[in-house]
């Protein structure tokens, strides 16, 4: 509905994205103005009036460092500081585009869109817009944020958090599907959570489904409800997680295991925004605000046409990436500390330090199940140490991680070493950092993938 009462204004120097958009954008809103110099933008802006503005991130004559599209989003809002601006970006450019949100846009789409993404950010902005300008909303309503992410317990002070908090600002209270992805144990659920505490929804329920845990056999059911008699052990009738997260968010968590016929039934439903219980005709709407998580290399995977590409573009109107724990040192200490303080006050003991050797060990630690295994290895540790200084042997890594540990670092080889082992273990290293995608690892190992294959298979992996 608001796509149709928008006038929308589209600045770019290639004359191909003009043409696209307007005919993407002409039977959807209400007017769509092109123009190929970012010069007659202001004048352009003082003689009309837009409800968004697509404004590209680089012109010819900066050589794609994204200052253009910057500078020009700057003179924007100092012209219209409540100007909704949504920056066209190409791949590679996402570090850009994220300063171009701590700079007042309103989102960013990457260059080539799909066309479905693009309208759902389009929409998702007006939606933030009317919201915003619009003065009558009780403050009951307004989204209840906690002064910072430290109140939410997401603790980060690398350079990597800082950009994941300043995205979970802008998004949270929008509509905008999420898609959060990370290894096992990166934060993706608390993530989450937080977009859901921070939205308009936060007084609506907050539903998790974990689809690595539903069989086929369920997942229709468990999703999509069931009536009374549907099925064998259906005795009554039942609603499914998408009514249940009615005027909330739905968490689907592990979205990467779920097959191709669950893909396909999962996407009708997003399309149509309507579910069918199992064993009746009549179609529910639903109204939901969906987040999705998974650890699955999702791009790689539909290259493999083992996920759905249309799918993806429904859940990824904006994604996250949470990066591994080792891959952000500065945090392993903050959060190490952090999680000491509240198993000593659990365990009623007082607040241990941390000898140098000690947070050095951390430091060097490969984390492969990131901050899940740092909470637990803290906790055990002040659980078990004696006194409160919490020294290196306090931490004890399992044989796998602690060899993936030592081969990050430079090797320091005591007594014999086996190559045989140094090989596994830098084997089993690469392929864990790109997630178990084969072509990824062997293309680091430089090796071909058959030759991957013959080392796993030589190792029993
Ligand atoms: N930045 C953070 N600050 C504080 N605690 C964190 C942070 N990131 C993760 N945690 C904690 O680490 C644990 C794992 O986080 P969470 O369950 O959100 O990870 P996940 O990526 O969803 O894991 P999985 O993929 O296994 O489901 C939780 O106890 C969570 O509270």
């Amino acid at each position: 509905m608001v796509l149709k009462k928008a006038r929308v204004l589209v600045v770019d120097d290639d004359t191909d994205v003009l043409f696209a958009m307007r005919m993407l954008l002409k039977t959807e809103v209400q007017e769509v103005v092109t123009e190929k110099n970012p010069e007659l933008l202001l004048s352009l802006l003082g003689k009309q009036r837009f409800e968004v503005i697509f404004l590209d991130m680089n012109y010819k004559s900066n050589l794609g460092t994204g200052n253009e599209g910057l500078y020009w989003l700057g003179r924007i809002r100092e012209k219209d500081p409540a100007a909704t601006v949504i920056m066209i970006t190409a791949h590679g450019e996402i570090n850009t585009a994220v300063r171009s949100l701590k700079a007042g846009a309103s989102d960013f789409v990457v260059k080539p869109w799909h066309n479905a993404q693009l309208l759902e950010t389009l929409e998702a902005a007006l939606q933030q817009r009317a919201a915003s300008l619009d003065k009558t909303t009780p403050p009951s309503q307004a989204p209840k944020r906690p002064a910072s992410f430290a109140e939410a317990d997401i603790l980060g002070q690398s350079e990597a958090m800082q950009e994941v908090f300043y995205k979970i600002e802008k998004i949270a209270p929008t509509e905008a599907n999420v898609l959060i992805l990370g290894e096992n144990g990166t934060g993706k659920e608390l993530i989450a959570k937080a977009l859901h505490q921070q939205s308009y929804r936060a007084a609506q329920p907050f539903v998790t489904a974990d689809l690595a845990a539903m069989s086929e056999g369920i997942f229709e059911s468990e999703l999509f409800g069931h009536k009374k008699g549907s099925f064998t052990d259906a005795r009554e009738d039942r609603v499914g997680r998408f009514q249940a997260a009615s005027g909330g968010t739905l968490f689907l968590d592990e979205i990467g295991n779920i097959s191709l016929p669950q893909q396909a039934k999962l996407l009708t439903v997003l399309q149509n925004r309507q579910v069918i219980p199992l064993g009746s005709n009549t179609p529910v709407p639903v109204d939901i605000r969906l987040i999705s998580a998974t650890n699955a290399p999702l791009y790689d995977m539909a290259t493999r046409n083992e996920f759905r590409r249309d799918l993806i573009y429904r859940l990824n109107t904006v994604e996250i990436t949470l990066p591994p724990l080792r891959a952000r040192a500065d945090d392993v200490l903050l959060l190490a500390r952090h999680f000491a303080g509240i198993y000593a006050e659990r365990n009623r003991k007082p607040a241990p330090e941390f000898e140098p050797a000690t947070l050095h060990k951390l430091k060097q630690h490969h984390w492969p199940g990131n901050v899940r295994e740092l909470q637990h290895a803290v906790e055990r540790a002040v659980i078990l140490a004696e006194g409160n200084v919490l020294r290196p042997h306090d931490f004890t890594f399992s044989p796998m991680e602690q060899a993936a540990t030592t081969a990050a670092q430079p090797p320091l080889p005591e007594g014999p070493l086996q190559l045989s082992e140094v090989e596994k273990n830098t084997i089993l290293r690469v392929i864990e950092r790109h997630n178990g995608n084969i072509t990824k690892a062997a293309k680091e190992l430089g090796l071909t993938r058959t030759a991957l294959y013959r080392r796993l298979e030589k190792h029993d992996l």
